[in-house]
């Protein structure tokens, strides 16, 4: 009976009740009340943060500054909001460090998510249905609100314990990440108020780990979104003849498919990893001529269109697959054309790959390392992020900036139908951020030497 009203999508004041009742029914054995249980109110924070509808393209994101800044009093952080582009706050909080002289450290999170496709899921993407195995389902339960919140719960623990931090750490809730974060992450990274935070390091979003050990990455590819676009003489659909739209763009189909699964291979041969390929998806096929019962059958359309999510590894010759597109995916003498929805950068400004060192240039990483083992985690090897985050803007600016979402165990199920994170996963991970917290706010060395990116 509570179980079957978990499922449905109500109102959010009454969500939140029953939602706690599925907790009571998941979590205790018999007769102890929720109150006993000492997670509940973790679990309903994050839930709560997990029920506001932020997903693109129409993300209430005022409904989340405001959460976020009754949280941030909550805890007595210091906050405040700032627009650069009106509708699209960044909230920013600090924890001011007893030594504001040594550069302070930033966590970072976005607050929007993407779309889901609600009837396909099992549960509403924004009930944060709790199932009986610890489940929470909800878009953005792995990216990233799991993340912001982790961050402030650990804050929460941390202060209640009484621990001081030296440094001082801000936490950073961006919007529009999932839309190339221009209005975002961008401009705060380009602006004065980032200038005078003095950071010495940026923690931002990773991805789920399938096995025991967590994943760090530094560095990330970059995408580039192309439509290709072919024309061509329409005409009979009975007639057969050379250089239609249709038959120009499928050519350019096939020479990318080609190219997808040599890179493909690379990964599949364990020759490669993900991250340090190029791949190349097919986001939308468009051609026909509509009518009231679907296309014209008959007619060979005179245009046809096809969009690619590329993403290209830090380390890849652009300039090589820019004249692959030019000369075999889109060219002139198949009359065709193209252009690029979204097309990030690969280098930085100076022409070095953005790319955090990993070495013993950057104490930061071995920092994250003996903080993620001091809490009985296990990191892998540092990893390319397959796709793309805000950290690059923050690499951009010079500063280490480390891909870390503290999610072992776990399906990666980011952008997919039924994301979801285990609630144990969840509060491992409180105690993973405190025990980096703790590392990075005492750290006393020189840390921003032999890390930035004149010095890679
Ligand atoms: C194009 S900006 C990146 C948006 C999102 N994080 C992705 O990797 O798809
Ligand atoms: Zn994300
Ligand atoms: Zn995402």
């Amino acid at each position: 009976m509570k179980m079957k009203l978990c499922s449905i999508n109500m109102a959010k004041n009454n969500c939140h009740i029953i939602l706690s009742i599925c907790f009571l029914y998941s979590f205790t054995i018999s007769t102890a009340s929720i109150q006993e249980h000492p997670s509940e109110p973790i679990i309903s924070r994050f839930q709560q943060y997990l029920q506001i509808d932020t997903a693109q393209p129409t993300p209430h994101y005022y409904e989340a500054a405001d959460f976020i800044i009754s949280q941030a009093n909550s805890i007595s952080l210091e906050s405040q909001t700032i627009e650069f582009v009106k509708g699209k706050p960044v909230v920013l909080l600090k924890w001011p460090g007893s030594d504001p002289s040594l550069p302070s450290v930033l966590l970072n999170s976005h607050t929007d998510i993407v779309p889901s496709e609600h009837e396909k899921w099992n549960h509403h993407p924004l009930s944060a249905y709790l199932d009986s195995q610890g489940n929470v389902f909800a878009r953005g339960s792995q990216d990233m609100k799991c993340v912001g919140m982790q961050y402030l719960e650990a804050i929460r623990r941390l202060k209640a314990s009484g621990f001081q931090p030296l440094r001082s750490v801000y936490l950073s809730f961006v919007p529009d990440e999932e839309i190339g974060g221009h209005d975002g992450a961008e401009k705060f990274a380009e602006s004065d108020v980032f200038e005078k935070l003095n950071l010495g390091i940026v923690l931002d979003e990773g991805l789920a780990s399938p096995n025991e050990n967590y994943r760090a990455f530094y560095a990330e590819r970059s995408p580039w979104w192309l439509v290709i676009k072919a024309i061509g003489a329409p005409g009979h659909g009975a007639k057969l003849y050379d250089n239609t739209a249709v038959e120009n763009l499928m050519k350019s189909i096939e020479s990318i498919r080609k190219f997808r699964a040599s890179q493909f291979d690379l990964v599949k041969a364990g020759l490669k990893e993900e991250g340090e390929v190029v791949s190349v998806n097919m986001a939308f096929l468009k051609s026909g001529t509509p009518s009231p019962t679907g296309f014209v059958m008959n007619l060979q359309p005179s245009e046809a269109e096809a969009g690619f999510d590329i993403r290209i590894p830090p380390t890849a010759d652009c300039k090589s697959l820019e004249r692959r597109i030019a000369e075999e995916w889109a060219p002139a003498s198949r009359n065709m054309t193209f252009r690029f929805i979204q097309k990030m950068a690969v280098l930085d400004k100076s022409g070095k790959p953005l790319i955090t060192s990993t070495d013993s240039s950057n104490p930061w990483w071995n920092l994250l390392e003996e903080a993620v083992k001091r809490a009985n985690g296990k990191l892998g090897k540092p990893e390319i992020f397959p796709a793309s985050t805000d950290a690059r803007y923050f690499r951009d600016q010079g500063l280490p900036a480390i891909g870390f979402s503290p999610m072992a165990n776990t399906p990666i199920l980011l952008h997919d139908h039924n994301e979801f994170l285990n609630i144990a996963e969840y509060l491992k991970g409180i105690e993973v951020y405190e025990s980096i917290i703790k590392a990075y706010t005492s750290y006393t060395g020189h840390a921003r030497s032999g890390v930035t990116k004149d010095e890679l």
